[in-house]
């Protein structure tokens, strides 16, 4: 085959990038040899368009590759240096965790040392502790003319008491004032004038037997004194003001959380009260008349079948004191206002578990001074302890002038029984201090002259324990004789405040 010798093979065009106007052939090309040259031309930019396709494929797969290779290899390494920051972690945990043995062991050393000498200082400021409470003039006092015959030294200790004043102009001026008077002194470990509002009362006086309690003390407080002096108010708060039973239950529980991680803390309330020689359990609707008996065991006085509640929380404790507020409220309203003619224990038991690793510490702990506290076994390193908050029924005599009433002369009889029960156990306590041993023989104390003092001798028999007794006195010269007689029990009580448990 020829071509003509002018020409150019078609593919010679397209390896020379001669630009060709198919449209527009140069004259003499043939018309077949045009349409050849077109198809091979299109097949030659396909082909080139595929190729540069598949060269662009080529680094996406490579890259696709490449980049699970070092996902792989940067999950290998990141499990590598986890499994490093892993087993850093842990060294520093068991660091953390046996520095945190470290000082809890100091910490419960350091709180042993403060309970010893917390409760040592408390045992030595007297056994009982007599804080007599002066209530403000009540409204109706004032409006029917009565006036306060009671002034209070500066250092909260004195008590100037004025016998029978005839009228307010003659009623004794201020204590600044007050010069060469005719007045009975009076002196206890403080006197809580009308001013002293719950929480400072609480604050300053009540609350270091809260810490004491929770120390492994068993600890009682008791308000004595005329009806309508405010034994109740002092116990259980009127109104907006709430008593030291709420404030002590709120203490209690902010420690059981604060002590959370040494030990485990569990507070059961239980509610007696004693109405006439008989004893009562307010936290029972019915079937509620308990006895007296001695735990062979224990050796310490118990109410057959006195109901205990485990209360979680302040709220739970609140609602059973309601409860028991309303059990005695309806007896009252039945019996002649029972409430201020019965004397009411509440009981609030206090049980410290504490947990092993704490437990082998103090074993672990070689000092002298770190004996079991009171109330700890050493078994099982639990902590007993009970507070008991008694508000005694009202201690006035029987009005001989007023016309007889059998119902209440025989309570009356009953309570000044039971008062003058107690006032006799102190005494035979303080006597018992001061001879100890007349011919080798323990004096006898009438504990089970009365109910009250039957189930409190649980209190007086035990060497550690801390007794508060709040005599409540109103300070209207009408009131003048119940009030003396009130600072004459306290005064009573006040003299062996040193000895009692010796
Ligand atoms: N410190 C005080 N401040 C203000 N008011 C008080 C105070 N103490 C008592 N009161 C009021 O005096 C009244 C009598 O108080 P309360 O009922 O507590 O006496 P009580 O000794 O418990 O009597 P009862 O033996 O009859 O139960 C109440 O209205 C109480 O609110």
């Amino acid at each position: 085959m020829s071509f003509p010798s002018h020409n150019t093979h078609p593919s010679a065009a397209a390896q020379s990038n001669i630009s060709i106007d198919f449209n527009d052939p140069p004259i003499g090309l043939e018309q077949s040899w045009l349409e050849d040259s077109k198809e091979c031309f299109e097949a030659h930019t396909l082909l080139k368009s595929l190729i540069i396709d598949q060269i662009n494929q080529i680094p996406v797969a490579n890259f696709n590759l490449v980049l699970q290779q070092c996902r792989n290899r940067a999950s290998q390494r990141v499990s590598m240096h986890a499994n490093r920051e892993i087993e850093i972690l842990k060294q520093d945990i068991e660091k953390l965790v046996q520095e945190n043995q470290r000082i809890n062991k100091m910490l419960l050393h350091e709180m042993k040392l403060r309970q010893q000498y917390y409760n040592e200082l408390q045992l030595l400021k007297g056994a009982i502790r007599i804080f007599v409470r002066v209530r403000p003039l009540l409204q109706h006092e004032v409006q029917q003319g009565d006036f306060s015959v009671v002034r209070f030294s500066k250092n909260s200790q004195q008590l100037l008491f004025f016998p029978k004043v005839p009228s307010q102009e003659m009623a004794p001026p201020e204590s600044e004032k007050i010069t060469k008077q005719n007045y009975r002194q009076f002196q206890f470990d403080r006197i809580i004038g009308p001013n002293i509002h719950q929480r400072q009362l609480y604050d300053e006086e009540i609350s270091p037997l809260t810490k004491s309690v929770l120390d492994g003390y068993n600890v009682s407080i008791f308000a004595y004194g005329q009806t309508g002096t405010g034994k109740t108010f002092t116990m259980q708060g009127s109104g907006e003001e709430i008593g030291i039973q709420q404030y002590i239950l709120q203490d209690l529980y902010h420690q059981k959380q604060k002590d959370q991680s040494l030990c485990e803390m569990s507070i059961a309330l239980s509610c007696l009260e004693i109405y006439n020689e008989t004893c009562i359990d307010l936290l029972r609707s019915s079937d509620n008349k308990l006895d007296l008996k001695m735990d062979p065991q224990t050796k310490k006085i118990i109410a057959q079948g006195l109901r205990e509640v485990v209360c979680n929380d302040v709220q739970e404790a609140i609602q059973c004191l309601v409860f028991a507020q309303k059990n005695r409220a309806v007896a009252s309203t039945l019996q002649n206002h029972r409430s201020s003619r019965s004397h009411l224990i509440v009981q609030i038991g206090i049980t410290k578990t504490f947990y092993q690793s704490e437990t082998t510490l103090m074993q672990e702990d070689e000092d002298d001074s770190n004996q079991p506290i009171n109330g700890m076994t050493n078994n099982n390193n639990t902590i007993t302890s009970t507070m008991y908050l008694i508000d005694l029924a009202g201690s006035e005599k029987i009005n001989t002038s007023s016309a007889s009433n059998p119902i209440t002369d025989s309570e009356t009889k009953h309570i000044n029984k039971s008062l003058s029960a107690l006032g006799n156990v102190m005494e035979s306590l303080r006597n018992r201090s001061a001879k100890p041993n007349m011919n080798g023989q323990a004096q006898h104390v009438p504990y089970r002259d009365t109910k009250l003092t039957y189930f409190m001798s649980n209190v007086f028999r035990d060497k550690h324990a801390i007794v508060c007794m709040i005599p409540h006195i109103a300070p209207s010269q009408m009131c003048f004789n119940e009030s003396l007689r009130t600072l004459q029990f306290a005064e009573r009580m006040s003299g062996i405040a040193l000895t009692v448990n010796q």
